[in-house]
Order: structure tokens, then sequence, then C-alpha cells
């Protein structure tokens, strides 16, 4: 947002992708606790919700019904089918507060990240998230504790096709340490909010050298 230190400029999504357990969850929540102007954009999804996780913090968990209602109200940016549920990203207020400088979050799939290119290309910045091993990341999905086996075998499967778009991303990063991790995600969000393309406004005295 415009301060002394800054121009006035377009607000940005900044998408975080990665095979499930390899910590985007957690370097969004670090992201949102420890960088300014930045929000969540909350996804609708049929899936139920896990223990720790808040309706309208998380996600907005929604029904079938309400799911389609929101499909055919044009209510998403864009949908997809995630592990025989449906995510989707609400249109809401995003638009209107890009023009106003506000940054948005988002942690959605391969799937998701080329249908918000497709539509809006010029404030998408798109980050990929490895994990140091295919090991490590079995072992990351068993110590969230929060699935069965079954889905464990099956996270791991989607792990491996979501890997293959890695290429699409303008930036990966390694989650091998999660401090440094979080340090090269939040450099890449600094360096992206200072691009020229990004500044719609001129401070007075630059404005006056270009006439
Ligand atoms: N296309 C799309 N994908 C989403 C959306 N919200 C979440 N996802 C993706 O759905 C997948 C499953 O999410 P979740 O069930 O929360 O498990 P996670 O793997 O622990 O994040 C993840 O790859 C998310 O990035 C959305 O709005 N749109
Ligand atoms: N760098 C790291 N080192 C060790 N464990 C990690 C690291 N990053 C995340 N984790 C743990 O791995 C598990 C999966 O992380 P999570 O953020 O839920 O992944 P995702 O959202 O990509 O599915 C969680 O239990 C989390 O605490």
């Amino acid at each position: 947002m415009a301060d002394q230190d800054t121009l006035h400029r377009r607000g940005l999504l900044f998408i975080l992708s990665s095979p499930s357990g390899a910590g985007k969850t957690t370097i969004s929540r670090m992201l949102l606790e420890r960088e300014e102007d930045i929000k969540l954009s909350i996804s609708a999804t049929t899936r139920p919700p896990r223990p720790n996780e808040v309706d309208g913090e998380d996600y907005y968990f929604v029904s079938d019904a309400e799911f389609d209602r929101m499909v055919e109200e044009d209510d998403f940016y864009e949908w997809a089918h995630v592990f025989g549920h449906r995510y989707g990203t609400p249109k809401g207020v995003i638009r209107k507060a890009l023009k106003d400088g506000q940054d948005f979050l988002f942690d959605i799939d391969w799937q998701g990240t080329q249908q918000l290119k497709q539509k809006d290309d010029q404030d998408v910045v798109t980050v990929f998230i490895l994990p140091p091993s295919i090991e490590e990341l079995r072992r990351r999905l068993e110590s969230r504790a929060s699935d069965s086996p079954d889905v464990i075998d099956s996270r791991m499967e989607r792990a491996k096709a979501e890997i293959s778009h890695w290429a699409e991303y303008e930036y990966v990063v390694i989650n091998n340490d999660l401090d440094a991790c979080f340090e090269k995600v939040r450099e890449i969000l600094a360096a992206e909010r200072m691009r020229r393309q990004r500044q719609t406004g001129l401070i007075p005295f630059v404005r006056e050298l270009m006439e």
C-alpha cells in the first residue's frame, strides 16, 4: 500500500502451490502472520473440515448443493476437482481490492494456477514449493496425522502428478529448513512488489522530471 517509501501500485495475486505435505499451508500461515498487507484468498470447498480448521478462516466449507449454486451463479474465479472434492476461488472483493493495492495470497493447485494465469496474467506471481525428497514428503504427511494410510497413499500419487507441473511456475523454492524457505518466499514477495509495471502512480519529483 502507498506510504512514503513506496509508490502506489496494483495489488498482486501471490500463488503458492506444492505437492500436498510439502509445507505450503505452514508457509502461508507464516506469511499472513509476519507480512503486512497481504490477505488470504479463502476458497470454498466441499471437503469436510479437519479438526483444527475453522469455517471462514481456512475455507468456506460448503455442501455439494451450495457449491453447485455458486458455479451456476458464476461466483468463482476458478474451480477444480481435487482428491474427490471441489475447491474454488470466490471472486468476492478481489478484483476491486487489487486496484487499491491489496495483495492476495492463494494456496491453490496447478489447475487453479493455470486458470488464474489465463484470467489475469499481469497480476499473478507463481511460486512452487518442493520437499527436499519424496521420502521426506511421506514423513510429513504421516506426521500431520490427519489422514488415513489410504488417503496418504493417494496424496503421494497426486504429489507426483503435482510435481510434474513445477516448470509452469516462475519461482521454485525447496522447503528443507522451514525458516530459510520462508525467508526466500518473503524475498520473492518483496521483489515482486517493487516491479516497475505494478506502479500506477508517480511521486511528484519523478513526474516533474518526466515532463
Ligand atoms: N483450483 C483450486 N485448488 C485449490 C483451491 N483451494 C485449495 N486448493 C488445492 O486443493 C488441494 C487440497 O487442499 P487440502 O484438502 O486443504 O489439502 P492440503 O494438500 O493439505 O492443502 C491443495 O493442492 C490446494 O492447493 C481453490 O480454490 N482452487
Ligand atoms: N521445513 C519443514 N520441516 C519439517 N516439517 C515441516 C516443514 N514444513 C512443514 N512441515 C510439516 O509438514 C506437514 C505438512 O505441512 P503442510 O504445511 O500442512 O503442507 P501442505 O499445505 O503443503 O499440504 C506439517 O505437519 C508441517 O508442520
